[in-house]
């Protein structure tokens, strides 16, 4: 029997009185926020924030959680059941120490599922201490999807939902330009606040509301574009959690984890800090007037080297973001290939590109998390065109060659998505002559099996691997132009690929 099933669960009446006092008076706070998910992420990011914010006595409000789809019904539940109370652990490198904080995070002061309290959901518009909604749907969730609103019943999506709920705010105030709301969605999406403007305005017009209202989202509304980024990994083994329930005495259904690192960049005015006190409340938060840039320092740098170790790692038989960051040679590989490579092609000295590589490098070695290279590899092909291909080219342009280290990332990719046709689907081969699946866009699956079907490299030869990549590099379905006109990559390319294949084992 696990330790869990003998305690019962966490509740605000289980906490000793000190922290009982302190987590209800959290609690009791105005509703300032309309939360529209439950995940992890926000969890462990923007709620862990408000919370921090409130211990230090800035942010004077509280948080009504809300799931933004019918299926997370049970993690909502699991909040109510525990008095919207959770345990957050922070723990990880930071400047190469080892950090480990453990806290109640005590935000939420109601938990409301849409598609079964409507009326209820509805009734939080009307609320005038509401002031922000934040969300994270994940990309799926931040998109239009064509609906009818059929008044008193829930609309599916998020930002249908979102519509009616602001038509709801619009019609109680009288559009009250002072009852306009911020928006904060959350999304990996870049121009987040932008797409789900559109996405309400055009659910506006198709529910048949008021030019007026449009008027009053399109002026009296702000939907700020923002940049997440903190590794987020949810709950923690079973074991641990056992351990964690003898320890207390409870079980925390919800208890969540995440590296000590959070950088949040909000394309805003820094005033807003006024009224969500996340800056001055000592958080990694920027106001900023142009988000681009560190959107870009994080995808090309951070997601972009992820994205390279991971088809060479796997490769070579590797499984973890931390092992391959704790092999020295692989270590070094990176490290030259994000400073000598990936930061020279981005031409921004004014955004700390070496700090926040050495940063991004103490972060793959937490020694708490393992970060699994598969899951990374999950659809490489789409990141590894936004994620790693316009460093490659914007390197070749500047410095006039290939940059080699890139180059070999990309052979890397080339090799592990040479697609083998099995029963259980498209598999990749590794070095070691095992096979792993392969998850990403079928089509794109398809067309690089065929540009590969035949081919053998212990009896094709070199001009037959030229032949192949031509054509892989040639797809403008999967590149959107035409590789293999730029001068040089394919020999590049073949020249990796060929000492790749003679690593075989
Ligand atoms: N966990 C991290 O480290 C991390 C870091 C930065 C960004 N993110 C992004 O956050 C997203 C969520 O991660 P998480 O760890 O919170 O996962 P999670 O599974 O805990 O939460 C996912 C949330 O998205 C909702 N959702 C999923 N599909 C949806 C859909 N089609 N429509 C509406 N809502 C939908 C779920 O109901 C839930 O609220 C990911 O897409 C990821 O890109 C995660
Ligand atoms: O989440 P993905 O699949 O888009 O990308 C994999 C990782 O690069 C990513 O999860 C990072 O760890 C995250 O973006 C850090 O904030």
């Amino acid at each position: 029997m696990s330790a869990s099933t003998k305690r019962p669960r966490l509740k605000m009446h289980l906490l000793g009185n000190d922290s009982q006092r302190k987590c209800k008076e959290m609690i009791e706070r105005p509703v300032k926020v309309l939360q529209i998910g439950e995940g992890n992420f926000l969890r462990g990011f923007a709620d862990w924030m408000l919370h921090e914010s409130a211990r230090q006595g800035k942010f004077h409000g509280s948080v009504a959680v809300t799931q933004p789809r019918p299926g997370g019904k049970a993690k909502l539940e699991q909040i109510r059941d525990q008095d919207g109370l959770y345990t957050m652990i922070t723990r990880g490198l930071s400047e190469g120490k080892r950090v480990e904080r453990t806290e109640m995070v005590s935000v939420f002061s109601q938990f409301i599922n849409p598609y079964e309290e409507w009326q209820t959901f509805l009734e939080l518009a009307e609320l005038p201490s509401l002031e922000f909604v934040i969300s994270n749907t994940t990309e799926s969730g931040l998109k239009f999807i064509q609906s009818d609103y059929i008044p008193g019943e829930p609309v599916q999506s998020f930002p249908g939902k979102l519509t009616v709920f602001l038509h709801q705010r619009y019609v109680r105030f009288a559009g009250d330009p002072s009852r306009g709301l911020i928006h904060l969605p959350c999304e990996l999406l870049e121009g987040n606040g932008d797409v789900l403007r559109e996405c309400v305005l055009r659910h506006s017009e198709d529910f048949g509301f008021s030019d007026s209202f449009r008027s009053w989202i399109e002026h009296h509304n702000q939907f700020l574009n923002n940049l997440v980024d903190r590794i987020v990994t949810g709950a923690p083994t079973q074991e641990e959690a056992d351990a964690l329930t003898e320890r207390w005495g409870y079980e925390d259904q919800l208890i969540n984890t995440a590296e000590p690192y959070h950088f949040w960049a909000i394309q805003g005015e820094e005033s807003l800090d006024k009224r969500l006190p996340l800056k001055q409340a000592g958080l990694n938060v920027h106001w900023v007037k142009d988000l681009k840039p560190y959107q870009l320092r994080k995808v090309r740098i951070l997601n972009g080297s992820h994205t390279l170790m991971s088809s060479l790692g796997l490769l070579r038989g590797k499984q973890h973001v931390r092992e391959t960051m704790e092999d020295p040679q692989f270590s070094s590989w990176i490290r030259q290939a994000v400073l000598e490579e990936i930061v020279p092609a981005m031409d921004m000295p004014e955004l700390g590109l070496e700090p926040y590589a050495e940063e991004v490098f103490e972060r793959f070695l937490n020694p708490y998390i393992d970060h699994k290279l598969q899951d990374i590899a999950l659809n490489t092909a789409g990141k590894f065109k936004v994620r790693v291909l316009p460093t490659l080219l914007a390197y070749e342009q500047s410095q006039g060659s290939w940059p080699e280290r890139l180059i070999q990332g990309f052979a890397g990719f080339l090799y592990l998505y040479r697609p083998l046709q099995t029963q259980e689907g498209y598999r990749a081969q590794l070095l070691s002559g095992e096979t792993i699946p392969l998850r990403d866009d079928p089509d794109v699956l398809a067309a690089l099996a065929t540009h590969w079907e035949g081919y053998d490299h212990l009896t094709s030869g070199t001009a037959e691997l030229e032949k192949r990549v031509a054509a892989v590099l040639s797809n403008e379905v999967i590149w959107g132009e035409n590789l293999d006109a730029k001068e040089g990559l394919r020999a590049a390319l073949v020249h990796e690929i060929s000492k790749l294949e003679g690593e075989v084992k």
